[in-house]
């Protein structure tokens, strides 16, 4: 018997509610047939191993003051993929988008500035998108490291995220994961780093089968399933999501050596790229703030049952004191 089989028996759901009409056919794009099954018996995804990587254009970026004090500059992005928006948070002043800032034809300066092509701050009056005009020194539009010992590197490469769209945990104050809090704390960990650092927003909701099959996830959740059972059951892989779109934004963002914020190894190793465009020199845990003791943190059965699943069948690297 298959791994999805057995998943989909131990839920105890009988095959009869698993109807066509109700499910995606097995030969949707997404299917369990994409799991890879280790031999500790979790279960990955393959599909978020890409062979070339999608051409990215960042089209506007704008100033965001927040509401914590930070400033954060948002960046838009097109790409050769999908017609979905997908974003850059990016902290600090260090980090800058080569398509973005690269001219083009027929621009004038009230266009580049527009489109947030401009270095330093707006005002009202200002002319030239270049805060120092005419140039003093050529500038290098984007995230150089120095060279530097690997020790150095650790310290000085930006802070990264790669952060999945969740509708439920980040505006509909769900208590079913820990994404809201996730996000949360790495803009607050991006926002104390001198380095800065980079949020990559892709809308991949629900792992990416979206949200509509996450909220149907939820009620088998609530009849008895945890949630790689539940994704089983509709007919989805695991996890869905792949990463080539983060690692092209992050390359433009000239981020090649990245501290990355995760607890999910097949993020890392997708994240690297084909041929290693991006290098991860370091990984930052998220230790949800319940297990750290430290109050305002996402709690309650659901969230409890979640994490132990994230652990037990995905593999996911969660340290600290496992209270289960
Ligand atoms: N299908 C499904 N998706 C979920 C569920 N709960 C959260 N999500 C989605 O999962 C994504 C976030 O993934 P997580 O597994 O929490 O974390 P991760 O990004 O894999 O790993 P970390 O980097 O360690 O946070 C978001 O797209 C959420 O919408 C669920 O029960 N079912």
């Amino acid at each position: 018997m298959s791994r999805t089989q057995s998943l989909i028996e131990e839920s105890q759901v009988p095959p009869c509610l698993l109807s066509p009409a109700f499910t995606p056919p097995t030969s949707a794009p997404g299917t369990p047939s994409l799991l890879g099954v280790s031999t500790a018996g979790q279960v990955h995804s393959n599909s978020n191993l890409m062979k070339d990587l999608p051409d990215v254009n960042c089209v506007v970026r704008a100033r965001i003051p927040t509401t914590s004090g930070t400033e954060i500059f948002l960046h838009l992005y097109q790409n050769s993929i999908d017609n979905k928006e997908h974003l850059a948070i990016v902290f600090g002043d260090k980090i800058r988008s080569r398509s973005l800032d690269a001219p083009r034809e027929g621009e004038t300066e009230m266009d580049r500035m527009i489109r947030g092509a401009y270095t330093g701050r707006l005002f009202p009056g200002r002319v030239h998108s270049q805060s120092e005009y005419p140039p003093e020194r050529s500038r290098t539009p984007s995230y150089v490291p120095a060279h530097i010992t690997e020790a150095q590197k650790r310290m000085t490469a930006p802070l990264v995220r790669i952060h999945s769209e969740c509708y439920t945990g980040e505006t509909a104050w769900s208590a079913r994961c820990d994404c809201g809090e996730q996000l949360d704390e790495a803009a607050r960990l991006m926002a104390m780093d001198p380095e800065g650092g980079v949020i990559v927003y892709l809308r991949q909701e629900g792992r990416g089968i979206g949200l509509g099959e996450k909220l149907k996830a939820y009620n088998l959740q609530d009849l008895g399933n945890d949630t790689v059972q539940a994704n089983l059951i509709l007919r989805h892989p695991a996890d869905a999501r792949s990463y080539g779109l983060a690692t092209s934004i992050l390359a433009d963002l000239g981020c090649a050596e990245i501290r990355l914020l995760t607890n999910n190894p097949d993020k890392i190793a997708a994240v690297e790229g084909p041929n290693k465009e991006v290098k991860v020199v370091s990984r930052v845990g998220m230790v949800p703030k319940m297990w750290r003791g430290v109050k305002g943190g996402v709690e309650g059965k659901e969230v409890s049952e979640y994490l132990k699943t994230k652990i037990i069948k995905m593999g996911h690297m969660l340290d600290g004191p496992i209270p289960f």
